[in-house]
C-alpha cells in the first residue's frame, strides 16, 4: 500500500509539473504573439489559411485570425471564423450596421478570447468527447489522486455598460463561432440562478450541496455565457461567492453580460457585505471590459407596429385584441406547471395567447421562475392594464422588469394597455444619484403628490433604461420580424419530432 501511495504521489508530482510547463510555455506564446494581433505563424494552431486572402479590406486591416483547424479526439473540426469575422460578414450581409468603435473594442476582446480558447482547449477540456472519455475510464482515480483544484489557465470576461449596445449580441455571436463540440452552455442568468437553486433543492441532505451542484454544472460545461448579470435577491447573493469558487476550482471560465459595473452589483442589497468577497474572485478570474459606448441600437429599429396600447382606462381592448390574435380557437383558464411542482394559474389561454390583468401577474407573489415557466407554454403575453410605477408599487415594478426580461429572453410577443408610454411609466422611479441632482422644492406647497410617489431605488433606476430599451424594441418590426421566426422554428421541429414519432 505504502508503495502504490508513493508511486501516486510521484505520479501528481511529475503530472503538475508537466502541466505547469506547458502553461508557462502557452502564457510565454501568448506573450510573444501578443494575443490575437498575431502573425501566422506565432500561431500553428492557428493558420489563418487562404481564406484570410478573400477577406474584404475592413477585415484584413483588422488584422484576424481566420478559420482554424481543431484536432479534438482525433476528429478533424474545422472552427468557424471568430466572433469579428462574423461581425463584418453580418454588416456586409446588411444584418448589422457598422457599429462604433466601442463594438469593435469589445470583439477584440472577444476575439482574444476565442483565441486563448482555441489554444487551450486541451487544457480546458473543453472538447466534450474528450472529456467524457475520461470521465468514463478514470473518474474515481482522478478526482482522488489528482488535485480537485485546476483553475483554467484562460480568464473569463465580464462585458458591462449601458443598455441596447450590443452586449448580448455579441457575446452571442462569440458563444455561436465555438466549435458545437465544446462542453459550452449559454443561459440568462435569472434561468442559471433558477437551476442552481432547483438542482441545491435534489441536494438536500449533502455536507456541502453547492458544492455538488457546482461539480454537476462544470461536468456539463466549462465555459458558461450568462446573459444579464444582476444580483436582485439575497439568496442569490449569499451562496454566490461560494458556487462560483467552486466553479472556477473545478476549472469553469465565466463570460457574462451586465448592466452594472462589478463594484455595483448587489449595490445597496441586504447584507452586502456577504455578497462583496464574490466581487474580488470574479475580478480574480475575469477581465472585466467597459463597453463604454452610449449607442442604444434598439432606438434604430423600425417605427412601431400597434401591440403597446396608452390608455389610463382600457378594459376590454386588449381582450378585444388578445380574441382577433386566437382566432377560431376558444380561449378557457389553464395552468402552467412551473419549477418544483409549482402551478401557476393562467386566466385565459388559447392558440399559444395567454391573457392576464396586471394585477394577476406582477402584483402577487410571482418571481422569474413562474414566468420563464409561462413562456414555455404561451408565445404571447396579453397584458391589462400595465401601471405608472412608483414608491406605492415598487415591488410591482421590480417584477414588471423581470418579466420584460424573460419575455424578451423568450421573444415573446406583448401586447398591453398601460397608462403611459415606456418611458413615463418608470419617471417616478430614480437612482440616489438622480434623486440628489433634482431641484429641491422651495416649499412644502408646491410639493406635487408624484413627490410623495418618488421612489429612490438604486437596483431599479438601473434597471428601468433596460426594461424601457426593450419595450421599445418589442414593438418594432424587427423583434416581431424575430418572433415570428422563432414560432416558425418551433413548428418545424414539432413537426419533426411528430413524423419521428409517428415513424417509430
Ligand atoms: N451593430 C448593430 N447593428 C444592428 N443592430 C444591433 C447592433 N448592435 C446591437 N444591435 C441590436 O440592438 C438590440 C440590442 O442589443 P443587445 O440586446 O445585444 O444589447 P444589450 O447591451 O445586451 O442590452 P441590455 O443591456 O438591455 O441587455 C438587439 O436587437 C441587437 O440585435
Amino acid at each position: 500500500m505504502r508503495t502504490f501511495i508513493l508511486y501516486v504521489r510521484q505520479f501528481r508530482s511529475a503530472f503538475q509539473h508537466r502541466r505547469y510547463s506547458f502553461l508557462s510555455d502557452l502564457s510565454r506564446r501568448q506573450k510573444v504573439s501578443g494575443n490575437w494581433q498575431t502573425s501566422d505563424a506565432s500561431k500553428p494552431l492557428h493558420n489563418a489559411g487562404i481564406a484570410r486572402y478573400l477577406l474584404p479590406v475592413s477585415m484584413v486591416t483588422r488584422n484576424l485570425v481566420t478559420d482554424s483547424a481543431i484536432v479534438a479526439n482525433g476528429v478533424k473540426e474545422v472552427s468557424r471564423a471568430g466572433p469579428l469575422v462574423e461581425y463584418d460578414r453580418r454588416i456586409a450581409e446588411g444584418e448589422l450596421v457598422d457599429g462604433d468603435n466601442c463594438q469593435v473594442g469589445t470583439l477584440r476582446e472577444l476575439q482574444r478570447l476565442y483565441d486563448d480558447l482555441v489554444m487551450s482547449a486541451n487544457a480546458c477540456s473543453l472538447d466534450r468527447y474528450a472529456a467524457s472519455e475520461k470521465a468514463g475510464r478514470s473518474r474515481w482515480l482522478w478526482s482522488r489522486f489528482i488535485p480537485q483544484s485546476s483553475y483554467s489557465p484562460v480568464k473569463g470576461l465580464y462585458l458591462y455598460g449601458g443598455v441596447g449596445t450590443g452586449k448580448t449580441m455579441l457575446m452571442d455571436l462569440f458563444f455561436n463561432q465555438l466549435p458545437d463540440s465544446w462542453r459550452k452552455r449559454r443561459i440568462h442568468f435569472h434561468d442559471f440562478m433558477l437551476d442552481v437553486h432547483s438542482r441545491l433543492q435534489r441536494h438536500k441532505g449533502v455536507a456541502d450541496p453547492l458544492e455538488v451542484v457546482a461539480g454537476e454544472i462544470s461536468d456539463e460545461a466549462v465555459l458558461l455565457c450568462l446573459d444579464e448579470f444582476m444580483v436582485t435577491d439575497v439568496a442569490d447573493a449569499l451562496i454566490l461567492n461560494r458556487l462560483f469558487r467552486h466553479l472556477f476550482s473545478n476549472g469553469c471560465i465565466l463570460v457574462s453580460t451586465s448592466n452594472r459595473a462589478p463594484d455595483k452589483l448587489y449595490e445597496g442589497g441586504l447584507q452586502r457585505d456577504l455578497f462583496l468577497p464574490f466581487i474580488s474572485t470574479l475580478k480574480e478570474r475575469c477581465i472585466i471590459h467597459e463597453i463604454g459606448s452610449s449607442i442604444d441600437y434598439r432606438k434604430m429599429t423600425s417605427a412601431e407596429q400597434g401591440f403597446y396600447f396608452i390608455e389610463k382606462d382600457a378594459s376590454g381592448l386588449v381582450k378585444q385584441k388578445f380574441q382577433y390574435l386566437i382566432g377560431e380557437h376558444t380561449a378557457v383558464p389553464q395552468e402552467v406547471e412551473v419549477v418544483m411542482g409549482r402551478k401557476l394559474q393562467v386566466p385565459l389561454g388559447a392558440n399559444g395567447c395567454a391573457y392576464f390583468p396586471f394585477e394577476d401577474l406582477c402584483d402577487k407573489p410571482l418571481g422569474a421562475a413562474d414566468y420563464f415557466g409561462l413562456f414555455k407554454k404561451f408565445h404571447t403575453l396579453a397584458l391589462e392594464g400595465v401601471p405608472i410605477f412608483g414608491l406605492h408599487n415598487r415591488s410591482a415594478a421590480y417584477r414588471f422588469v423581470t418579466l420584460v426580461d424573460v419575455m424578451y429572453e423568450n421573444k415573446g410577443r406583448l401586447l398591453c394597455t398601460a397608462e403611459g408610454s415606456p418611458l413615463q411609466l418608470f419617471e417616478r422611479i430614480v437612482t440616489i444619484a438622480d434623486a440628489q441632482n433634482m431641484a429641491p422644492r422651495t416649499s412644502s406647497r408646491s410639493r406635487k403628490n408624484d413627490d410623495f410617489d418618488l421612489c429612490v431605488d438604486n437596483e431599479l433606476g438601473f434597471a428601468k433604461d433596460r426594461t424601457i430599451s426593450r419595450l421599445t424594441e418589442m414593438n418594432s418590426k424587427e423583434y416581431l420580424e424575430q418572433h415570428a421566426a422563432m414560432l416558425a422554428e418551433k413548428q418545424l421541429s414539432q413537426d419533426d419530432g411528430d413524423e419521428k414519432a409517428l415513424q417509430a
